[in-house]
């Protein structure tokens, strides 16, 4: 139970509605309420929920002016001559992310009394993209299956739902895709659009909206059109009448997100129109509903065959400016596709006249899955932190709240790792990287370290905090050093994504196959992305171009990204490229050994259901990081043939024992 209830644990010993006041009843304060009612603790004697326009806290003078119709203000004070702490905010929303911020202040050790919190978020859409299918499969999803009944909907309200809208309200998620963006042209039909509508009417209250994938090609499959060109007057007048049929159905429907052209998925390009005539045509049919189009800049293109990593920008930088007002582009953090590490995307600050929102894979399709214990957290930061070079001190995170530019609209969307298993997310640990993502949608400035304390301190017992905190910071980068340290990527098994899998090079397309990306040969490793090779830096800013050109002044953890370069190629670590590979490989699996020991000594404070699945996981996980450095360098040793550095214990089996032992079948495959 204790993981069901994710991070919203029960604390109040006994309910306390009379300590909570609301001055103007509504639907959401009803819920703020309830929240407040379940977990507050004893030592808080009175809560007031009020609007700003309310007239005793018009009163009180405080500073609400720039809170926006989220942002929330908490403060203890004197109102009608008693002390109580009030929660405020222009909206009911604002109150009811105010009092999830209280719950969370008082969870995580803040002092009950002389409260002053206040918050407004940077990133307006704040966005779960569900890849569920309407089959009830998730693709990637690694926590069984989805948590919508597509059966049973539109009748049924599964109480899930509610628990689902809650924990994201808490965190200040108020956006949901329900659908994959690999999109059935079905999810638009008169009954899957009820079915989104009886979502839509639960998690309203929660401040949620709901949107839909859309099949580009639907106009065809289900309007019955000889084409779904966006220049032809049909396909438009299609979409605008699909639109309004949806909107009569869910007045505050979000928008649609769309995957075009990119891994058999149709778009535009199909007919020779561009990405913006594609994505401003569908715009054009929510915009007179208030409606958004995120459009995804993850294609598959020919223009750059050299380098995959190019195509994108290649294809959506000359489009700046020739998006409409209501729509998002959205890019994936890095350049090809969710790895352990990539350096971040060159379209932000590349755009500066298209709202860029960036999207992030909280389901660990390429870390393990669920099963390893991977806290994204530093992945997310790392590439909200990273400075873009085109202005000064711009940051990633910069970019995407939108500010510099003025956009109306910004936005962050994280791929959810949430199905039907009981804990959520297939572990206790998963269920920090959604709450991680939505804590940085919310502040995208905030730290991991902070995040992961946080939540540390709402799922287990306060004695377990600092060491659950210690296990997940180094985490991610465990996983990057046992699956491909330095900057390498891509080197999984094929479709299923799971185990090491480098020497592939059979797939039909080359883009496909991990030899496309390590290119190791007797001499060297890596992908030259310099002026000599593909010359991808050159999408960057010039200073990090310049910095980029130079195997000495590119970061280490980025390196063989950027650079081919010789085994024996001497680091500034004091090592050869060779030695420190397998250095890094080596610390990958001796940072699991170390979690686990972590986790041993947890025993006594948290419950035997979550302590037991944790302490399996990481047994797996210890097996199968093992077995990436093992493969991997086996691989790599038929290749360089090169001796293992004194003392290093040699693979545990020669390689054809290695490459026979391919995973065809994982959860979420499509393939
Ligand atoms: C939804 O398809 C996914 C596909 O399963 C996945 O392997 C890849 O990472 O990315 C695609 C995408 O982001 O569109």
């Amino acid at each position: 139970e204790d993981g069901y209830r994710l991070w919203l644990r029960q604390q109040a010993p006994v309910p306390a509605p009379d300590r909570i006041a609301v001055t103007a009843p509504s639907p959401k304060l009803a819920l703020a309420r309830a929240e407040l009612a379940r977990a507050l603790p004893a030592t808080v004697a009175s809560v007031t929920l009020a609007r700003s326009d309310d007239p005793r806290v018009v009163h009180l003078r405080l500073p609400t002016r720039s809170l926006g119709d989220e942002g929330y203000l908490v403060r203890t004070v004197t109102l009608d001559g008693a002390a109580t702490i009030l929660v405020t905010g222009h909206s009911d929303r604002a109150i009811l992310y105010g009092s999830f911020a209280l719950l969370r202040h008082l969870a995580t050790g803040g002092a009950a009394s002389g409260i002053a919190l206040s918050s407004t978020p940077r990133v307006k859409l704040r966005v779960l993209d569900h890849w569920d299918n309407l089959d009830g499969s998730v693709e990637r999803g690694y926590a069984g299956a989805s948590l919508w009944d597509w059966w049973t909907l539109p009748d049924f309200r599964d109480p899930r739902y509610t628990d689902y809208a809650r924990a994201n309200a808490s965190i200040g998620i108020n956006g949901t895709v329900l659908n994959n963006v690999n999109a059935k042209a079905d999810s638009l039909t008169a009954p899957y659009i009820a079915k989104a509508a009886t979502l839509a009417d639960v998690f309203r209250p929660w401040g949620i909206k709901v949107y839909l994938s859309a099949r580009f090609s639907a106009p065809i499959e289900l309007g019955g059109l000889k084409t779904a060109d966006p220049r032809d007057p049909a396909v438009a007048a299609w979409w605008r009448s699909k639109a309004d049929e949806i909107y009569r159905a869910i007045p505050d429907f979000g928008g649609f997100l769309v995957k075009a052209n990119s891994e058999g998925q149709p778009g535009p390009r199909d007919y020779n129109a561009t990405h913006a005539d594609g994505a401003n045509m569908l715009a054009r049919a929510v915009a007179p509903h208030g409606g958004v189009v995120m459009w995804r800049a993850f294609v598959y293109a020919d223009t750059d065959p050299e380098d995959r990593a190019k195509q994108a920008y290649t294809e959506f930088r000359p489009l700046d400016g020739s998006f409409d007002d209501n729509v998002l582009v959205q890019v994936k953090n890095g350049p090809i596709d969710f790895q352990p590490r990539e350096p971040f995307h060159p379209l932000f600050g590349a755009m500066p006249k298209t709202p860029l929102m960036p999207e992030f894979q909280i389901t660990r399709e390429y870390l393990g899955f669920a099963t390893h214990l991977a806290y994204l957290g530093p992945l997310f930061t790392e590439v909200l932190d990273a400075q873009t070079g085109r202005r000064p001190d711009q940051t990633v995170a910069d970019v995407i709240d939108g500010r510099a530019d003025h956009h109306a609209l910004s936005g962050m969307a994280g791929v959810a790792n949430i199905g039907r298993d009981r804990d959520w997310s297939g572990s206790t640990f998963n269920q920090a990287n959604w709450y991680a993502f939505g804590r940085l949608a919310w502040d995208p400035g905030l730290s991991a370290r902070d995040i992961a304390r946080e939540w540390a301190l709402q799922t287990f017992d306060a004695r377990a905090a600092d060491t659950v905190v210690a296990m997940m910071m180094p985490s991610r980068e465990a996983v990057v050093d046992y699956t491909g340290p330095l900057g390498l990527a891509h080197l999984m098994g094929t479709s299923a994504h799971y185990g090491p899998a480098p020497w592939v090079s059979d797939l039909q397309r080359p883009e496909w196959n991990p030899v496309y990306y390590h290119r190791a040969d007797r001499q060297g490793i890596g992908f030259d992305r310099t002026a000599s090779g593909s010359d991808a830096i050159a999408q960057y800013a010039p200073s990090l171009a310049r910095r980029y050109a130079d195997p000495q002044t590119t970061p280490l953890d980025e390196l063989l990204w950027f650079h081919h370069l010789p085994w024996t190629y001497a680091l500034s670590t004091g090592r050869t490229l060779w030695d420190e590979m397998v250095h890094r490989y080596d610390a990958g699996v001796a940072a699991v050994a170390v979690m686990a020991r972590e986790w041993d000594t947890l025993k006594p404070v948290v419950d035997a259901e979550r302590w037991q699945k944790t302490a399996t996981f990481l047994q797996i996980q210890q097996r199968e990081a093992q077995w990436w450095r093992d493969a991997s360098l086996a691989y790599w040793m038929s290749i360089n043939g090169l001796p293992l550095p004194v003392g290093v214990t040699p693979p545990a089996q020669d390689l054809a024992w290695f490459q026979a032992r391919h995973v065809p079948y994982a959860p979420g495959n499509p393939g």
